[in-house]
């Protein structure tokens, strides 16, 4: 059955949820409070690079089944479900920021004329459904229930997540409303794992913890590798074949970053605090990323001896390919670091460039090509594993870096490769290629 739907929040998750839910053919109409944002989606423009949005944003506004707007009663309106997709920043110490939730648990209190389901699809603490559910109680008479159906998708390929995720979660304590909302999910053909309200909003954050903390163990693994003489690459293919391990989230590199990663681990352990819990392991895994997004630097200043005067291009600035977000990226600590260390960083990003310029230091210069940024470098790093930036040749750093040396931070290129060209090459838990230099 064809469902009302009204999704409140419209970055990564919001409006990939209202295309995707219209694309199955739901009427759904999204709303925003940042009503630039609104105008340029009613023109059917997408506000954020991901790919395969805008098409589908397009066809399904064309069809009738998919609006904006930036009030919230308009939205409301004979909704079946409301979908809350707003933010959950991290506040300086670390916990989960709920002052957007307050604020959508306010609209919907206000405005709620008929029954809905009111479904968090945002990352929240757990025990937030419950607050949300006694907020909006205590304001209005009009019924309603809530359930938690946290996201899992990815950036960069939050499309192709939506309609081929592994499984949808679905925390309810009321069934009816529990099976609305896997009903609304049913056309994407995802099996669906019914909990209750609590235990949904845990699952999100042990996913996430339990896939930092992944990288983070291999990322040790490489260190030690570095130190040991061992291929990162062998090991983690070794590793992997053990069905029980599996092969996903082994690449070793400089660290996790994005909107998630570090303030779910964050939260989460925060949330074991507020319970007199101590979450050892979490912390650790939070610690092993900090240093290791600071790692080309360190690799860097240990070939040169001194940054200071040397001219480094940083290819990739996003927090990972496929995508314009720079939240925590690993480039804004590099070039922080760089900067601090009298470099000169010149920048480059096939699609992050103008959201890259608003956050990175004012101090950064920026290319528009790749190789615009490695003409007369003295090194490159890289940052962000980009196609086109794994694309490019040996000859091509050779006839532009002055002095051929390469940091790669996401084990890009292929390390026989550098050596037969010459190049110096430093990756991660890989075997060091050092041909012109000495260590300094
Ligand atoms: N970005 C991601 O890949 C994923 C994010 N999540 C979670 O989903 C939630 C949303 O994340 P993003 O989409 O990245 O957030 P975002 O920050 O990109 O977008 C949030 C949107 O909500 C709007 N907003 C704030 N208050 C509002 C209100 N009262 N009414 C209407 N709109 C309002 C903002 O203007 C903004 O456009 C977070 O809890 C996040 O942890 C979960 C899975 C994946
Ligand atoms: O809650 C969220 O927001 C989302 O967080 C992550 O998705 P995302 O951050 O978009 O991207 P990932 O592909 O998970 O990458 C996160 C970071 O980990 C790094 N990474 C990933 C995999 C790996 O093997 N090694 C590694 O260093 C990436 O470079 C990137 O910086 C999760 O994968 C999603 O399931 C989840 O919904």
């Amino acid at each position: 059955m064809k469902r009302k739907i009204a999704v409140v929040g419209t970055g990564y998750v919001g409006l990939v949820t209202g295309v995707a839910l219209s694309e199955v053919g739901h009427t759904v109409t999204c709303v925003d409070v940042d009503e630039v944002k609104i105008k340029r989606m009613q023109e059917g423009l997408s506000p954020i690079f991901e790919p395969g949005l805008s098409e589908l944003m397009t066809k399904n506004i064309n069809e009738g089944r998919l609006s904006f707007t930036s009030q919230h009663q308009e939205a409301f309106k004979s909704a079946d479900a409301i979908y809350i997709a707003v933010g959950t920043p991290q506040k300086e110490d670390g916990t989960a920021d709920l002052c957007f939730i307050e604020s959508v648990a306010e609209n919907i209190a206000s405005h709620l004329k008929s029954y809905a389901v009111i479904v968090t699809k945002s990352t929240v603490p757990v025990g937030t459904n419950d607050y949300i559910k006694s907020f909006i109680g205590t304001r209005t008479d009009t019924p309603f229930d809530v359930v938690s159906n946290p996201e899992f998708l990815r950036e960069g390929s939050a499309v192709q997540d939506t309609f081929h995720g592994d499984r949808i979660v679905i925390g309810a304590d009321s069934p009816i409303a529990g099976d609305l909302i896997e009903e609304i999910n049913k056309p994407f053909g995802i099996s669906v794992f019914r909990t209750d309200i609590r235990s949904a909003e845990m699952i999100k954050y042990a996913s996430n913890a339990f896939l930092a903390t992944k990288i983070s163990f291999v990322n040790e693994i490489a260190n030690l590798c570095d130190k040991l003489d061992a291929n990162i690459d062998d090991v983690a293919k070794g590793m992997g074949q053990d069905q029980r391990i599996g092969d996903k989230f082994l690449n070793a590199g400089i660290g996790y970053g994005g909107s998630c990663f570090p303030k779910d681990t964050n939260a989460l352990v925060q949330i074991a605090g507020n319970v007199e819990h101590e979450f050892t392991l979490l912390k650790a895994v939070i610690e092993v990323n900090y240093k290791q997004q600071r790692l080309l630097v360190d690799k860097a200043r240990e070939y040169f001896g001194s940054l200071r005067g040397k001219t480094i291009a940083m290819l990739g600035l996003a927090f990972k390919p496929n995508t314009d977000d720079m939240r925590e990226a690993a480039s804004l600590v590099l070039a922080e670091e760089l900067v601090l260390a009298g470099a000169t960083v010149v920048g480059y990003d096939p699609i992050a460039m103008e959201n890259a310029k608003k956050v990175l230091p004012e101090a950064v210069n920026y290319a528009d090509s790749a190789l615009g940024a490695i003409h007369n470098a003295d090194a490159a790093f890289i940052v962000t594993e980009w196609k086109e930036i794994c694309s490019l040749t040996t000859e091509q750093f050779k006839e532009n870096l002055k002095d051929a040396v390469i940091f790669d931070g996401r084990n890009c290129f292929n390390v026989e490769t550098m050596k037969s060209a010459n190049l110096d090459y430093f990756s991660i838990g890989r075997p060091i290629v050092k041909t012109q230099k000495e260590f300094a």
